[in-house]
């Protein structure tokens, strides 16, 4: 095993399409690491130049404290498990599996064994004796994952696994995927455009947007301290709210209503920024007489088991409020959202960085 880092690594397609720009990171001997973010962030390029399958740009990647940018994919241990199955045509799905043992040597005892274990725990052992061409998208898949698990990797390579199988496999399989990490103890990166999936897997994770990594963490420091509008609106179901505000006279005023004290008046040194704040930290009452919280509509009360998901239209535009199971609120009800102001997030309206008093966070 071996820990896996990137310093200053660039891709830039045909000389000018740039997938990746100055990405580093590390991830710890036997850390679980979720890359996330939208189509065409660069996560396939990330993962592609640390397997070997595409050329670094720029920058050195390292296995422990071997750089190995030139080194060939064979030469690297790595196991990959790509959304494309890459599986081999002629080969039947055993031999397919046995493929990466006996490159390496494994005496046949060895062999059956490993391909037994693996067949279990994916639920493939009535696929053995057929080709790829008669799998479907997530049988292929399961085999390949099952390919890339089988031998003891320095690094795995997971990209969007488990993409082609519905919620409750991927559910089921995730679990297995994690529980074997644990056992074989191989730092694992992990790609992947699905927030829970990364929530659910990893110990810290990677957010990336536009060829950038936007920030580097666990999940509470992603949550509690986004650096950007970006982050913060990336992890969260609903998403986080947003809406353009303003400081005057101490309180904070949007298009939809006032709220007091979400910052000290002084702390705030801009007067124009979005204000953030979460579904799940708000309050949702009856619009009654107060002038304090914003104003709005009841759109939608969706009920979803042990909560209810809100859609409030206000001048300030849509926002998102999460209420009891028994919310007792109707399409057309006036409401007043009211934030909880110590678990709301302030960022500047040009650059979408966080604010916190008043200066930009750093990333
Ligand atoms: N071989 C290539 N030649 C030119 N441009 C490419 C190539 N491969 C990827 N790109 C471009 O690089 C950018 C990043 O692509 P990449 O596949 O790494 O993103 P991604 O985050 O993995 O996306 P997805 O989740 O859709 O797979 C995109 O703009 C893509 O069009």
């Amino acid at each position: 095993m071996s820990s896996l880092s990137l310093t200053d690594v660039w891709k830039i397609y045909d000389g000018d399409v740039v997938a990746v720009r100055e990405a580093s990171f590390e991830a710890r001997d036997g850390e679980f690491l979720a890359l996330l973010g939208p189509s065409g962030c660069g996560k396939s390029s990330t993962m592609r130049m640390i397997a070997g399958l595409e050329t670094i740009s720029k920058g050195e990647i390292r296995f422990g404290d071997k750089v190995v940018n030139n080194l060939k994919p064979a030469e690297r241990n790595v196991a990959l498990a790509f959304e494309s199955y890459a599986l081999y045509s002629p080969m039947t799905v055993r031999e397919n599996l046995e493929f990466p043992l006996r490159s390496r040597g494994f005496a046949g005892s060895e062999i059956n064994s490993r391909v037994e274990k693996v067949v279990q725990t994916f639920q493939i052992s009535d696929l053995l004796d057929r080709k790829p061409s008669g799998l479907s998208g997530g049988q292929a898949q399961r085999v390949s994952i099952a390919r890339a698990l089988i031998r003891d990797p320095n690094v795995m390579l997971l990209d969007e696994p488990l993409s082609h199988l519905d919620y409750r496999l991927r559910t089921e399989l995730r679990v297995k995927i994690r529980r074997i990490h644990d056992e074989l103890g191989a730092t694992t990166v992990y790609v992947t455009h699905d927030q829970e999936e990364a929530v659910a897997l990893s110990d810290r994770i990677i957010v990336m947007n536009h060829a950038i990594i936007q920030q580097i963490g666990d999940v509470e420091a992603l949550w509690t301290t986004p650096v950007n509008r970006f982050v913060a609106g990336f992890l969260g179901d609903p998403a986080m709210n947003f809406i353009d505000a303003q400081y005057t006279d101490g309180k904070m005023e949007t298009a939809a209503g006032k709220i007091s004290a979400v910052a000290p008046a002084d702390a705030v040194t801009r007067t124009e920024f979005v204000f953030g704040f979460r579904p799940e930290d708000t309050e949702v009452q009856s619009a009654g007489e107060h002038e304090d919280g914003l104003h709005g509509e009841v759109m939608v009360n969706e009920f979803h088991g042990e909560r209810c998901v809100l859609t409030i239209k206000t001048t300030s535009g849509q926002l998102k409020a999460i209420d009891g199971r028994a919310s007792p609120w109707r399409p057309g009800d006036l409401v007043r959202l009211v934030p909880e102001t110590g678990k709301s997030h302030l960022f500047c309206s040009k650059t979408g960085a966080a604010l916190q008093h008043g200066k930009e966070a750093a990333a």
